[in-house]
């Protein structure tokens, strides 16, 4: 299988392109101030344009109002919401989008039950953060919690860089990967090498699951 890639926290054109050139499939746009990769509307437009065909532009949102949400899908165009706070399903339904909910690995819920709420959802990000934690802190969870046996598109986040996403994808198979900080030379600025050697790591992997003709 081939894993998808994302990756998140993209605040500038250049690094947009390059990490398409790079081969990721999807690019994260975040829209929550209180993050060094925080984007505002105009920008991100700006960004979403410079983002070539079949690329997935995804929004990202955390406890943000709904009111803000529309704001920012009337002028950029977005493909997929990413929701990374304690948003109940209603509101993450309400928008008519394809979204993903960010699972927290260190809340007090199982990933199981957590996702068991979330009907609607096109896939689950399982992040480390936990409750009152934001995202993109470069911390992992301990990937023996993957959950197994779950007929949902898993995206593994949280503390990934080209070092250790080869073994990642070993452990948890997941649908997508995603990645912010571990590709980075300074919080929200992307580095082109990084993202190269990130994405390749992944494809390696992939390579060894893919079964040869006999
Ligand atoms: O990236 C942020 O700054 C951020 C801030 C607040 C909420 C979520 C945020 N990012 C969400 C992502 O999808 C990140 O890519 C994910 O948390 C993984 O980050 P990292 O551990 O840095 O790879």
């Amino acid at each position: 299988m081939r894993t998808r890639i994302k990756i998140c926290g993209i605040t500038c054109a250049e690094d947009a392109r390059a990490a398409a050139q790079a081969g990721c499939d999807a690019i994260g746009l975040v829209f929550y101030d209180r993050s060094p990769r925080a984007i505002d509307a105009a920008r991100a437009l700006t960004v979403a344009r410079a983002v070539p065909p079949f690329v997935t532009r995804v929004g990202l949102f955390m406890d943000a109002d709904a009111e803000q949400v529309r704001q920012v899908m009337a002028h950029v165009p977005l493909d997929v919401l990413q929701f990374h706070g304690s948003e109940p399903p209603d509101y993450c339904e309400s928008f008519g989008c394809t979204y993903l909910k960010a699972v927290p690995m260190a809340g007090p819920e199982t990933p199981d039950a957590f996702m068991g709420r979330y009907v609607g959802a096109q896939g689950f990000l399982l992040d480390s953060h936990g409750a009152g934690q934001a995202g993109g802190t470069g911390q992992a969870f301990d990937w023996g919690r993957w959950p197994t046996g779950i007929q949902r598109s898993l995206v593994l986040a949280g503390g990934l860089h080209p070092d250790n996403v080869a073994e990642a994808v070993r452990q948890t198979r997941p649908w997508a990967v995603d990645v912010s900080s571990g590709v980075e030379s300074s919080p929200g600025v992307k580095d082109a090498r990084r993202m190269i050697r990130f994405i390749s790591e992944v494809r390696r992997v992939d390579r060894e699951q893919t079964p040869t003709d006999a």
